[in-house]
């Protein structure tokens, strides 16, 4: 389990409480500046909280090393810098840095798979320089599931991907929450939060405002109260939209 207790940062988080757990997809929702990207970095071990813990399987995660937790915890920034221009493949396979001395064969297989699961293989020779914004999304999601983490956190993995990509990636997501992976993601397309989690943590203003099943989370009110719109939700679960007044 990844437990956020009363995690405190400083005007950006109020004492938020979440209990993760492993083979969930959950997605955390709320308006610009409500303390998402905040709540992620810390779950992630990035950034420590001034007041409150984060645990990993009842651990500390500031009691953990470098390497410990990354090999646990794989983190997608929401605007992911890459600092040498690599190409595709070498940087899928810097993924592999927290699991040195791990057999060869074995960190090729997750290289391999990886590339597969982002559908990268026309990339992988061509330097990240020249990659669209999605393609470069998809080599930094690849660069995250070539560690094999137990955990995948993502700040708005979708924001930069065409439908077919969408797609794949969410039924991905979905496959590793099946096989026992804790998924969770910042999402601003509450669609997407409806359809495609089995849970939402709404956040306004540093505050939990809702943790639910996507259709309490995202209810009419809620959205009304924590975004100010007076939404409503159409169509069958699993393949709502949401439509705003004109
Ligand atoms: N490094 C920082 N130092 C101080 N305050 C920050 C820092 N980064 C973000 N903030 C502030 O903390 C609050 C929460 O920011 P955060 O990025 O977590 O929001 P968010 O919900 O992810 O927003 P968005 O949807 O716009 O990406 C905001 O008011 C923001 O201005």
């Amino acid at each position: 389990m990844l437990e956020a207790r009363a995690v405190t940062v400083r005007e950006r988080l109020e004492a938020v409480d979440a209990v993760l757990r492993p083979g969930e997809v959950v997605a955390i929702c709320g308006p610009n500046g409500a303390g998402k990207s905040t709540l992620l970095s810390c779950l992630a071990g990035l950034l420590a909280p001034d007041a409150g813990e984060v645990l990993l399987g009842g651990t500390s995660l500031s009691a953990l090393r470098a390497y410990e937790r990354a090999q646990a915890i794989g983190y997608l920034p929401q605007s992911p810098e890459v600092a040498w221009d690599v190409s595709v493949e070498t940087l899928v396979s810097l993924g592999r840095i927290p699991w040195r001395g791990v057999p060869r064969a074995e960190a090729q297989g997750a290289i391999e798979n990886a590339i597969a699961a982002m559908e990268l293989h026309e990339l992988r020779h061509r330097p990240v320089s020249r990659l669209s914004g999605g393609e470069k999304a998809r080599a930094l999601m690849a660069r995250v599931l070539a560690t094999r983490p137990r955990w995948l956190l993502a700040d708005e993995p979708l924001a930069n991907l065409d439908l077919a990509h969408a797609a794949t990636l969410v039924a991905m997501l979905r496959r590793q929450a099946g096989e026992g992976r804790g998924v969770v993601l910042v999402l601003h397309d509450l669609a997407a939060a409806m359809n495609h989690a089995d849970r939402v943590i709404v956040l306004d203003r540093g505050r939990l405002a809702a943790d639910g099943t996507p259709a309490q989370a995202l209810a009419e009110p809620v959205i009304e109260r924590v975004w100010h719109a007076k939404a409503r939700w159409l169509g069958e679960p699993g393949q709502q939209a949401l439509s705003l007044p004109g």
